[in-house]
């Protein structure tokens, strides 16, 4: 009789493997992020990358990130934390988990407390020195949600697409 296989992914290497694969979808030169947002009961309910909203021209809009703030893309991307929010229509977010490739923005961290999400799960922490990580992990501690740094255990994972 065959036994059950062992070398299956931990529930933490799937939703973070997730994110990482939308984050394959960004268009950033620079940045890509991916987000993933899990139920209590580990059920995939959204994802989401970084990129400018509907309408607005990947080849149109700039990818810079220096110079007239009105033709670099900071006033312009969506945050794939944002955008794992904003994708998701199917009701509440309340006590879901947030897995996402790089540590949330002031900006998303309040949408991820105003929605409900009570964890959140990262990998990259590279902007953490700076006053809008900062005041995220100040807003989080206050508002209750859990935040750690995903372990990574370095198991390749190949898709042959
Ligand atoms: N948590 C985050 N989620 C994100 O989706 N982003 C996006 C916004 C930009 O498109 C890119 C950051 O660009 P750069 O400053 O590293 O060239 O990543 C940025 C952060 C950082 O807080
Ligand atoms: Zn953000």
């Amino acid at each position: 009789m065959s036994s059950k296989r062992n070398d299956y992914i931990t529930w933490d290497e799937y939703f973070m493997g997730v994110a990482k694969l939308s984050g394959m979808r960004s268009k950033d030169p620079n940045t890509q992020v991916g987000a993933c947002i899990v139920s209590e009961d580990n059920k995939i309910l959204s994802m989401g990358y970084n990129g400018f909203p509907k309408g607005c021209s990947d080849d149109e809009f700039p990818w810079e990130r220096e110079g007239d703030p009105l033709e670099n893309k900071y006033l312009y991307t969506t945050h794939s934390e944002l955008n794992a929010i904003l994708n998701y229509r199917g009701g509440s977010l309340e006590g879901a988990k947030l897995y996402v490739s790089l540590f949330p923005c002031n900006e998303c961290a309040k949408a991820i407390i105003q929605s409900g999400i009570k964890t959140v799960v990262y990998d990259e922490d590279k902007y953490k020195d700076t006053p809008s990580v900062m005041a995220s992990k100040r807003m989080f501690d206050a508002a209750g949600v859990r935040y750690y740094q995903y372990q990574r255990t370095n198991r390749e994972v190949v898709l042959k697409l």
